[in-house]
Order: structure tokens, then C-alpha cells, then sequence
């Protein structure tokens, strides 16, 4: 298929690009690289340095078959600060998206959409018909794109899917996290392990949970590729499914911490800070649907080797 990768700079959308290249596919990414690498586009993709925003004339150009969407802002703590970015580039931006879509008659797409849509679950593991009551602007932001997608869908026969990820960690194909400023938890650990910080600050220990700090779903980049390739060319025009992802295991700061330690045997100072505004306690994924319906299945579920595929990179 001759594809469009936005966001195809980024972690999760260089190395999904590196798997769509394996494939066959012929691929053109799209991204500003207002947080992504150019060097991190796989070489056998064709780069083109454009925004959302200005993606008409891109797809114009390339007539894709469809697109794979990873281009967002998506940071949950950054989002409660500056939530106009976050609608602007997220919303807006999906929107010129999808309207150069249409216009080049182009109606296939995956979305990377999130678990921070669900909000505080009621019910873990989340499962795709649970409420969507996002707890921050981020999730509020891609919970407005699914909507979009469902619209696109009924109105003007696109054939969707939104793949709803919990955490992911991880290197595959060389390519691992690299944000300008880390804020994620395995890479800042990884970060202290490797001497490039001092410590690591916990967000809160007074969540309802076994050690009282938050619990998330790590999953495997490598995995999560593996998803969009099965999600590609599973919708008929005119559906849009939607499909959680991770691993249904839930693991607390704390432990991931622990599994830092293991894997790098480093030590690693821990200091306990507040909150951070909008985290939920808890999110661990039922992930049932995908694996009934395109036969998904994780093969990296081991936390410590998840870690220390990224501290691969590092080390
Ligand atoms: N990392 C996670 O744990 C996680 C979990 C759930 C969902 N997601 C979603 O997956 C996607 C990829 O996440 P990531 O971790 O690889 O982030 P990332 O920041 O590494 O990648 C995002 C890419 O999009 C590009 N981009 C941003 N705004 C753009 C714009 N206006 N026009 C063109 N390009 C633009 C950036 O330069 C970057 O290369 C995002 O949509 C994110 O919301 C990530
Ligand atoms: O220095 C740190 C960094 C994080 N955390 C905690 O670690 C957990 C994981 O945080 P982080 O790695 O920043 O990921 P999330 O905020 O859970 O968000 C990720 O996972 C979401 C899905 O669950 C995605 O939607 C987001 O895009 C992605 O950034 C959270 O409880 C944080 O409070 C700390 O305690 N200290």
C-alpha cells in the first residue's frame, strides 16, 4: 500500500514506519518535528517537513491509499497548562488532516488515540464500551477525534480504526524514546540510571492503590506496531472500530522503579513529590476485542523486558 505517515518522526511513528517499510509498503511521512528527529525516519521512507495544517498540498502530492496518524501533542501534565495547544494541533489539526484526505480522495486511517479517553476507570481491566470521561485536556482532545473519526466514518464512507494505547515503552528497530524533555517514567528512570539525573521524583503516593502509587499498562512498541499492521486494512468503508491496547497488566510507579533497579543495577534515588494534575489511579487494558477480531497478541508482556529493551539504547 502506498501510505502517509504523520507523526512518522516521533517514537511510536518512526519505528511503525521502520515495520511498514519491512512490509512493503511504500511510505511518505509527514511531521514538523516540533518533537520528532529526522534521523529517526527510517531511509527508505521519503520525509517531508510539513504540519498538519498545511498536509493538503502533501497528500495532493503522494494520493496515498491511507494514513496512519501518530502527529499529536501528548503530554498528560502539559496539557492542563497550555490546553490550547493541545486543541489547536490535536483537534484542528486532525481535522485539516482529514479534510486533505477527502480531498485527495484518500479514506483509510488509523488513529492513535489513548487510554487517558476513559478518564478514572469505574471497572479495570478498561474495556472498549466503558464511559469515556477523560480526567485531562489531552484525553478530552483525542476523545474529540474518535468522534470526528465515527463522523467521517457515516458521512463520507472512511474506513477507520482508533487504537487506544495504554503506556508504551520500549526500542524496536534501533528507535526507542527520545523527547527534547523527557517526562515519561521508564526513560527519566533510565535516565537516573545512566547518571543524567540525579533522581527521580514519584507523582504521589496517596492514590487508592497497594503501595499507593500509580498503576499503568505497559506495552511493547514492538507490539503496538505489530497492531497497525493488522488494523490497516481491517475496516470496510464506512466503520470505524476502536480497539484498546496493552498488555492487561497493571504495574505501580513503585514497581517499575524496582524493575529499573533490576534491570540496570543502578539504584535509583526516589524522591515523593505532589499529584500531577489529571493523572487517573489506575489504567490496565482489556485488550479482548483486538485479539478476537485481527488475532493480536502481545509477545513482550515481561516488564523487565520491556525496560531493558530500552535500556538497550542507553547502556
Ligand atoms: N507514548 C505513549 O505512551 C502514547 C500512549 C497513547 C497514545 N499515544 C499517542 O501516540 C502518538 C505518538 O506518540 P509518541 O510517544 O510517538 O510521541 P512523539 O512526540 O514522539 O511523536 C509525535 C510526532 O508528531 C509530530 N507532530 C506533532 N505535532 C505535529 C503537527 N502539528 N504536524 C506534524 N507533525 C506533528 C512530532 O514532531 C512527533 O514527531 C501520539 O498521537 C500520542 O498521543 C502515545
Ligand atoms: O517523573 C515521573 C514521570 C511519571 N510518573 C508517573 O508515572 C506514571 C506514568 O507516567 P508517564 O510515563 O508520564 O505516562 P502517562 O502520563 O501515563 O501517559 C502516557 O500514557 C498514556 C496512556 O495511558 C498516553 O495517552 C500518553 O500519551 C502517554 O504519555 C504516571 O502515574 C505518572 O504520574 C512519575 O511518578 N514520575
Amino acid at each position: 500500500m502506498r501510505v502517509l505517515v504523520a507523526g512518522g518522526a516521533g517514537y511510536i511513528g518512526s519505528v511503525v514506519t521502520a515495520a511498514l517499510l519491512q512490509g512493503g509498503h511504500e511510505v511518505t511521512v509527514l511531521d514538523d518535528l516540533s518533537t520528532g528527529h529526522a534521523d529517526a525516519v527510517a531511509s527508505g521512507a521519503r520525509f517531508v517537513q510539513a504540519s498538519l495544517h498545511d498536509s493538503g498540498p502533501v497528500l495532493a502530492e503522494v494520493r496515498p491509499e491511507a494514513v496512519l496518524h501518530f502527529a499529536a501533542k501528548s503530554l498528560v501534565g502539559a496539557s492542563q497548562q497550555t490546553p490550547e495547544e493541545y486543541w489547536h494541533v490535536n483537534v484542528g489539526g486532525s481535522l485539516a488532516l482529514l479534510e486533505a484526505m477527502r480531498a485527495a480522495d484518500c479514506r483509510r486511517i488509523v488513529f492513535s488515540s489513548t487510554a487517558a479517553t476513559y478518564g478514572e476507570p469505574e471497572q479495570v481491566p478498561i474495556r472498549e464500551d466503558a464511559p469515556t470521561r477523560p480526567t485531562n485536556t489531552y484525553g478530552a482532545t483525542k476523545l474529540a477525534v474518535d468522534a470526528m473519526l465515527t463522523s467521517y466514518a457515516v458521512a463520507h464512507d472512511f474506513a477507520a480504526v482508533s487504537l487506544r494505547y495504554f503506556n508504551v515503552a520500549g526500542a524496536a528497530y534501533g528507535l526507542g524514546e527520545r523527547h527534547t524533555t523527557e517526562t515519561h517514567l521508564i526513560p527519566i528512570a533510565l535516565q537516573v540510571a545512566a547518571g543524567k539525573r540525579e533522581h527521580l521524583t514519584v507523582y504521589g503516593e496517596d492514590y487508592p492503590t497497594p503501595d499507593g502509587t500509580c498503576i499503568r499498562d505497559y506495552i511493547h512498541v514492538e507490539d503496538l506496531s505489530d497492531a497497525h499492521l493488522l488494523a490497516l486494512p481491517a475496516p470496510a468503508a464506512g466503520e470505524h472500530r476502536i480497539y484498546n491496547l496493552g498488555n492487561g497488566t497493571g504495574f505501580s510507579v513503585q514497581e517499575v522503579v524496582d524493575a529499573v533497579r533490576q534491570v540496570t543495577g543502578h539504584p535509583i534515588p526516589v524522591e515523593v513529590g505532589p499529584r500531577r494534575a489529571g493523572d487517573p489511579a489506575q489504567l490496565v487494558a482489556s485488550s479482548d476485542r483486538i485479539r478476537g477480531d485481527l488475532g493480536w497478541a502481545p509477545k513482550h508482556t515481561d516488564l523487565a523486558g520491556i525496560v531493558g529493551d530500552a535500556w538497550s539504547l542507553i547502556s
